[in-house]
């Protein structure tokens, strides 16, 4: 699982450096690098990656990624060497993004390995960065993104870093999709998060931070627009407004590496954020879910109990009416309580008997009868 890189044999960082307010060594942060394709995840993650290998301090890589076709970085854990992408799609008879799905899923069952090897290295890194596939829906709505997500972010500092193509985001509307695919994230997962404005060698990302903060700015530039989704657009900026007042937005330039000191101050801010708010949240709900988890447990069981319960009387009752049939108002001289197999063709032959024995009476009965003829 785990690849031998350039990464893992640099320079250890001074990843054991202790908190201001305890002895404890720091755990090291995971970056989960989010985005929708082409805006730029991989081209950031080998930046930043450049970036802290000057600073001799190295991160972990990992790459969830199983349908990337060649990285410009070194990775330590490549989901490439657990499944592979091509033969899920062949075998599971798959279109490109079922194949990315299944392959994430198949790497989830495994993700305890990769849990354990994120501990084995935690003293020696500061950062943990995780590259995610390009089609966005496929890591954020599918089972396994939450199990992996949930599970690094009930361990380690964990922020999200969303990745938007700047230049494309230049058009109100698509500005306003990429602002509500992020809030729908932020809601999601519920752990600090970072919007990178990349590509800002190619427009520099002054408006967008400008429509962040200046409704009636966004609101003008939405009137040039004469499209369907205007009006929609314009309801959907009041909304967001509250989200916008709490976002981490940093400008950044995977090409030229600008913003790279103001992403890295953005990942301490939400650091903090993650101990103080996030941390104490994530144990809160974890807790409400367990106690919710056992309720229902023992709501099931109980169901189950009186299921049982209430069959068992069925039965009973079953029972008595078959013996009371049987019976036909005649004492049983040869039950004698004794349910051994043993004695079961016993049974079984005074059953015929009793059975023969009754016909004859009937018939005897109804023979003595006047019939309707006789009559
Ligand atoms: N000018 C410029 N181009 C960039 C920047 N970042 C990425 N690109 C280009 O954008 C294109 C897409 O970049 P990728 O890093 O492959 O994007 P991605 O999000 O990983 O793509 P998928 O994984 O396929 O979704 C490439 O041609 C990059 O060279 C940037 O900051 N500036």
């Amino acid at each position: 699982m785990e690849t031998e890189s350039a990464a893992s044999s640099a320079v250890p960082p001074p990843a054991t450096t202790t908190t201001s307010a305890s002895t404890e060594p720091k755990l090291p942060v995971c970056i989960l690098v989010l985005g929708m394709a082409g805006s730029g995840k991989t081209t950031f993650i080998q930046r930043i990656n450049a970036h802290l290998h000057t600073e001799k301090m190295p991160p972990y890589v990992i790459n969830l990624d199983p349908a990337v076709h060649e990285l410009p970085y070194p990775c330590n854990v490549d989901i490439r060497d657990t499944v592979n992408y091509k033969q899920v799609m062949k075998q599971y008879s798959l279109g490109p993004n079922g194949a990315i799905v299944t392959s994430l899923n198949l790497f989830a069952t495994t993700f305890d390995q990769l849990l354990s090897l994120l501990e084995k290295n935690q003293t020696k890194h500061r950062y943990f960065i995780f590259d995610t596939p390009g089609q966005i829906e496929v890591f954020t709505w599918s089972a396994s993104g939450s199990i992996i997500t949930e599970a690094l972010g009930a361990t380690y500092p964990t922020v999200i870093v969303y990745i938007m193509d700047t230049p494309r985001s230049s058009n109100p509307i698509t500005f306003m999709s990429n602002m509500l695919y992020a809030v729908s994230i932020l809601y999601k997962y519920r752990l600090p998060f970072i919007i990178v404005l990349n590509k800002t060698d190619i427009i520099h990302h002054r408006f967008a931070l400008e429509w962040m903060n200046d409704f009636e700015l966004f609101q003008s530039a939405i009137e040039q627009e004469h499209s369907y989704s205007t009006d929609l657009c314009r309801s959907l900026s009041l909304v967001l407004d509250e989200f916008y007042t709490n976002l981490r937005c940093v400008g950044f330039s995977s090409i030229t590496g600008d913003g790279c000191k103001e992403f890295f101050e953005a990942i301490d801010d939400a650091c903090d954020e993650y101990e103080h708010v996030y941390k104490v949240e994530y144990n809160k709900w974890q807790e409400k879910r367990a106690k919710r988890e056992t309720h229902k447990r023992d709501k099931d069981l109980k169901r189950i109990k009186d299921d049982l319960n209430q069959e068992s009387s069925v039965i009973g009752e079953k029972r008595i009416r078959y013996d009371d049939m049987h019976n036909d108002g005649e004492t049983d001289e040869d039950d004698d309580g004794d349910d051994d197999d043993d004695d079961g063709d016993d049974k079984n032959n005074n059953d015929f008997e009793r059975e023969d024995e009754s016909f004859k009476r009937y018939l005897s009965k109804s023979a003595s009868k006047p019939t309707t003829m006789d009559t």
